[in-house]
């Protein structure tokens, strides 16, 4: 007799999801993480940072190697990174006509933002109107830098785990003349999708997110925050507006106190899970800027990224080698059983 056919369960069996950011797919192995949720909580060293280290160059009043002296900021600080990987100016390669060696001009800034003069504090003890001073950086930040370069990238690492070299809350910003990979790529699906069915992408996409509340891990007025349906990295989330705006310079001022509370709140969160300091990468998307903040861009959403390593603990992180380095991105962890997790975490920090 023929077994009964297996109803299939999103939460138990193996399937695709596909990423239309992307026009990707991800292998999603349920079943290989039924067992009880194992996250046991490891507190992480503590990591004790005072509030000012003589020698730290991103602290107030301090010189850094290259001699240039800090200012005692008392706010966000902007300056130049003194280690660049884009230059303003420089030769330019010679054009090659052999389609398999092919060079481009690369020309950029890049900049390192210093979000308090204290190195102790961050998102989750900052006030409100603190966190809204860095994003006010970020917009000025963008709005003068969008009028020359194609593509603002700003960007946090957090946590030695992600790279970053200093416990000073710091983001930075990589300007440059070409629109990066993952910009283009994003650019022509939401491209496609806005010419075939007349609405962006990414607000189509929250609007049925809100309505399915499968994956949602917090929202209020302005934004939610959701473990994407097609997420790679276990606990990766997106900050997604709940009405149309391109860029964040398209921001109004609600918009910044609400999104101030939201990054508060995911951090925590975040936080949250395993009692420490949860390492990611984080950054903005929105539409290019440069040349392209003269035609409208109805096919970009402003929207946030975090991009967490963690997976079971403090230590345990997600490693993308072998199957997901030469075939595709693979995740045990559904999204709705991340959200779930994320989403029963307090909105404020661990003490
Ligand atoms: O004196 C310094 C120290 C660090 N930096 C720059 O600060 C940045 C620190 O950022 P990360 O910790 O995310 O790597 C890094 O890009 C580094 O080049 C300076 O520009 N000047």
């Amino acid at each position: 007799m023929c077994d009964k056919k297996q109803q299939f369960n999103r939460d138990e069996h193996q399937h695709l999801r596909y990423n239309p950011l992307r026009d990707e797919w991800i292998l999603v192995s349920p079943h290989r993480s039924l067992r009880p949720w194992s996250g046991q909580v490891e507190p992480a060293p503590t990591e004790d940072v005072p509030k000012f280290d003589p020698n730290n160059p991103l602290c107030p009043g301090v010189t850094r190697p290259n001699g240039m002296v800090n200012p005692d900021y008392e706010s966000t600080y902007v300056f130049t990174n003194d280690f660049p990987a884009l230059l303003e100016e420089g030769p330019s390669p010679e054009p090659s006509d052999d389609p398999l060696f092919q060079m481009q001009a690369a020309k950029g800034t890049c900049r390192v933002i210093c979000y308090h003069p204290h190195s102790n504090v961050y998102y989750t003890n900052l006030t409100d109107q603190q966190v809204v001073t860095i994003i006010d950086e970020w917009i000025n930040q963008l709005k003068e830098l969008g009028q020359k370069y194609r593509w603002v990238q700003i960007f946090e690492n957090r946590g030695q785990m992600m790279g970053c070299s200093n416990p000073h809350p710091h983001c930075q910003i990589w300007a440059s003349t070409f629109l990066p990979n993952e910009a283009k790529i994003k650019d022509a699906n939401l491209r496609r999708f806005y010419e075939k069915y007349n609405k962006p992408l990414l607000i189509d996409y929250v609007e049925k997110e809100l309505v399915k509340k499968e994956r949602i891990v917090y929202e209020n007025e302005y934004w939610v925050v959701v473990v994407p349906y097609w997420a790679v990295w276990p606990f990766e989330t997106m900050v997604l507006p709940k009405k149309q705006i391109e860029r964040f310079t398209d921001m109004c001022c609600i918009g910044k106190k609400t999104l101030a509370t939201t990054l508060k709140v995911l951090v925590a969160k975040y936080d949250n899970i395993f009692k420490c300091k949860f390492p990611y990468s984080m950054g903005w998307h929105g539409a290019p800027t440069g040349e392209d903040l003269c035609t409208p861009q109805p096919h970009w959403t402003f929207h946030g990224i975090f991009l967490p390593p963690l997976l079971r603990s403090a230590t345990v992180k997600k490693f993308m080698v072998g199957y997901e380095l030469l075939a595709q991105s693979q995740r045990d962890l559904t999204p709705e059983k991340a959200a779930d997790i994320l989403r029963s975490q307090p909105n404020e920090r661990f003490e």
